[in-house]
């Protein structure tokens, strides 16, 4: 393929490491948000991250993330993406990423769930369902946990997202029969009159409200992808499709010919080490969601920091690696601020960092106007026909 410039595509999303709000934010009541600047306020000048700085993380900003310098030669090209997607989740941002942006209207649940679903849902497991709210999900099995110890009653709840999450302790609702009710779940809201985007199994363990912690057999079934997506596209071409984390989920599987699931950020960089060390072409695509989930949501902004400073030196270790031909591009798929108010996503440009050993300048890739120019970008690469819904900077790379 005369036109192919990388053989490898690594997309590395940093699960919620949104840097400033968008300018659609005031729709969202997310105006001020901005994950990367508020985590390095809370840190006061020490947060270290020296491999993302070297790409130029804080290029990207109007005033750089404190600590972190702006870099006069930047080792990677650099800019932010915005998103066009109706909603701030995950799927939303992944799914444009992959030329697919999310314009359906999704079902949100502010107010509880309808009757009628909540009567499904007993009626399918024999188990009755407190929670129906939007709710932290650490807070809930704090507030019903005991209560699910003695009753076997279902956790139910939602949050500023259009999804269904269930909690169930795993020593009196086991996992395989908390799937098969979520699984269900997600039967009942493939529309038309409900569409969800995302049924979220959470399970947990632990005896007291104290020490209920949650494990890593979370499990996310999300909406089929409503059309085909750049994997599909690659795939169809005969180019290699690997999915690390939270992406197998998000895409159902659906374009993706080799999947591995993460128990956490470094578990999921030890499988990026590893698919690293095979020969492929193609486009490997990972997720990390601890930011996200652990402390994105969590509001805990020293937590947020700690694990980008992980990240950071297995970031050293992937630089290190990349091949000549191999393409790397960091991003995210929306905002947590985690010194925002509430817990839920904030409706954040994400950042674009992209990286390989044969380009020579840095570029200024500006903001982009959806996130679908990254897997433009992508198609072009390969020379593949996809959706044309996005528009490739694969030029601008030099
Ligand atoms: O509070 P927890 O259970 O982590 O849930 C959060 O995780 C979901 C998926 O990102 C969000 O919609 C938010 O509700
Ligand atoms: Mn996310
Ligand atoms: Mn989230």
């Amino acid at each position: 393929m005369e036109k192919m410039k990388y053989k490898r595509i690594f997309g590395l999303v940093l699960d919620s490491v949104g840097t400033g709000a968008a300018d659609d934010a005031k729709n969202f009541g997310d105006e001020g948000s901005d994950t990367l600047g508020h985590v390095g306020e809370a840190y006061k000048g020490m947060l270290k991250i020296p491999n993302l700085q070297k790409l130029s993380i804080s290029n990207i900003r109007e005033n750089t993330i404190e600590g972190v310098a702006a870099e006069e030669e930047p080792l990677a090209s650099f800019g932010k993406m915005k998103e066009i997607s109706v909603g701030k989740d995950s799927m939303d941002g992944h799914w444009e990423m992959m030329e697919l942006p999310v314009v359906q209207k999704l079902s949100f649940f502010p107010n509880g769930f309808p009757q009628e679903l909540l009567d499904k849902l007993t009626e399918f497991s024999g188990r009755n369902i407190v929670g129906n709210r939007p709710e932290s999900g650490t807070k809930i099995i704090e507030e019903l946990g005991e209560h699910q110890l003695e009753t076997g009653d279902l956790i139910v709840y939602t949050s500023g997202d259009s999804v269904i999450q269930i909690a169930a302790n795993e020593a009196i609702i086991p996992v395989e029969e908390l799937y098969r009710i979520c699984e269900y779940a997600r039967s009942l809201v493939n529309g038309p009159e409900y569409t969800v985007g995302r049924i979220i199994a959470r399970p947990y363990i632990g005896k007291t409200k104290d020490t209920f912690t949650r494990t890593a057999n979370r499990h996310d079934f999300a909406l089929k992808p409503t059309g085909k997506t750049v994997m599909d596209y690659l795939q169809e071409d005969g180019f290699k499709t690997i999915g690390v984390g939270k992406i197998n989920d998000i895409f159902s599987k659906q374009g993706i010919d080799e999947g591995y699931h993460n128990e956490s950020n470094m578990d999921g960089m030890d499988h990026v080490d590893h698919v690293m060390a095979e020969d492929f072409t193609g486009f490997c695509f990972i997720n990390l969601v601890d930011f996200d989930a652990m402390y994105g949501h969590r509001r805990n902004p020293i937590g947020f920091g700690q694990a980008l400073m992980d990240f950071d030196v297995r970031l050293g270790t992937v630089i290190e690696n990349m091949k000549q031909d191999d393409l790397l591009m960091i991003t995210a798929d929306h905002g947590n601020d985690p010194t925002f108010k509430g817990s839920d996503h904030t409706r954040e440009n994400v950042p674009l960092l992209v990286y390989s050993p044969q380009n020579k300048k840095s570029v200024n890739l500006g903001t982009r106007k959806t996130f679908s120019d990254f897997g433009a970008t992508i198609l072009d690469n390969f020379g593949v026909q996809g959706e044309d819904r996005g528009t490739s900077f694969l030029d601008n790379l030099e």
